[in-house]
């Protein structure tokens, strides 16, 4: 069994939403100030490197991160690759059009034809790049919001991408994170998919529950067989 990481390291240079809070840690009580321990405050986004949305990031009324039901974040997941598949007329800002990943799920775990009519695939990552970019990318597509209803009705858990966010940076309506939330989908964001290998695998990807807040960090961990 391999632990194969995917989450990126977060740091004062990790590239943020445009305006948000950049990673900061500052020393509190320092070892060289005479101290008998360093200790550090942190202020930052909690939409840097890999994170959980919680509810009440688009709805005012929904929980906070603490809510995020823990069994969703742990268990059997499928990656796909979805490198290349963007939205039809190929302009728009969409990736990983819903009918097309429908059908690579299926070809995926061998079946004929419509991966709908199999038992739920219940977490579920796609990738998009082979690595995080250096620099915020503002041309960032968003997800299919098809594709996250189709997830949703058959039963799924949790959807994670490698992309800062499920909708394009300039979208004001949410659309792909707001059917998420219609489902009870859990929306993992900022994963390094670069060493997921394709298939089947073990998901760990736990929040640190901060009660009531927007989001939080995730160590996102794929447990493999080989
Ligand atoms: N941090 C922000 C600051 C301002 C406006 C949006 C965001 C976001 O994070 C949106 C995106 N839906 C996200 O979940 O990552
Ligand atoms: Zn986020
Ligand atoms: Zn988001």
């Amino acid at each position: 069994m391999r632990i194969i990481d995917l989450s990126p390291p977060i740091g004062p240079g990790t590239p943020g939403w445009p305006g948000d809070q950049p990673f900061d840690a500052r020393l509190r009580w320092g070892i060289a100030d005479g101290e008998s321990v360093n200790v550090q405050t942190v202020t930052t986004s909690a939409h840097l490197g890999s994170h959980i949305d919680a509810p009440f990031h688009v709805d005012p009324d929904g929980a906070g991160i603490e809510g995020v039901p823990l069994d969703a974040c742990v268990g059997d997941c499928l990656v796909l690759d979805v490198h290349g598949l963007l939205s039809q007329d190929g302009t728009t800002a969409g990736f990983a059009p819903a009918a097309e990943v429908r059908e690579r799920i299926g070809s995926l775990l061998s079946v004929a034809g419509d991966a709908a009519g199999r038992a739920p695939v219940e977490r579920l990552l796609l990738r998009h790049r082979s690595a995080p970019p250096a620099q915020w990318d503002p041309g960032m597509p968003g997800l299919d919001p098809e594709l996250v209803e189709w997830f949703g009705a058959q039963g799924g858990r949790l959807l994670g991408i490698d992309l800062d966010s499920f909708d394009p940076t300039d979208s004001k309506d949410l659309p792909a994170h707001h059917a998420a939330l219609k489902h009870g989908v859990v929306i993992l964001e900022g994963l390094d998919l670069g060493p997921a290998p394709e298939g089947v695998s073990g998901l760990i990807a736990l929040p640190v529950p901060w009660v009531g807040a927007d989001a939080a960090p995730v160590r996102a961990v794929l447990r493999v067989q080989d």
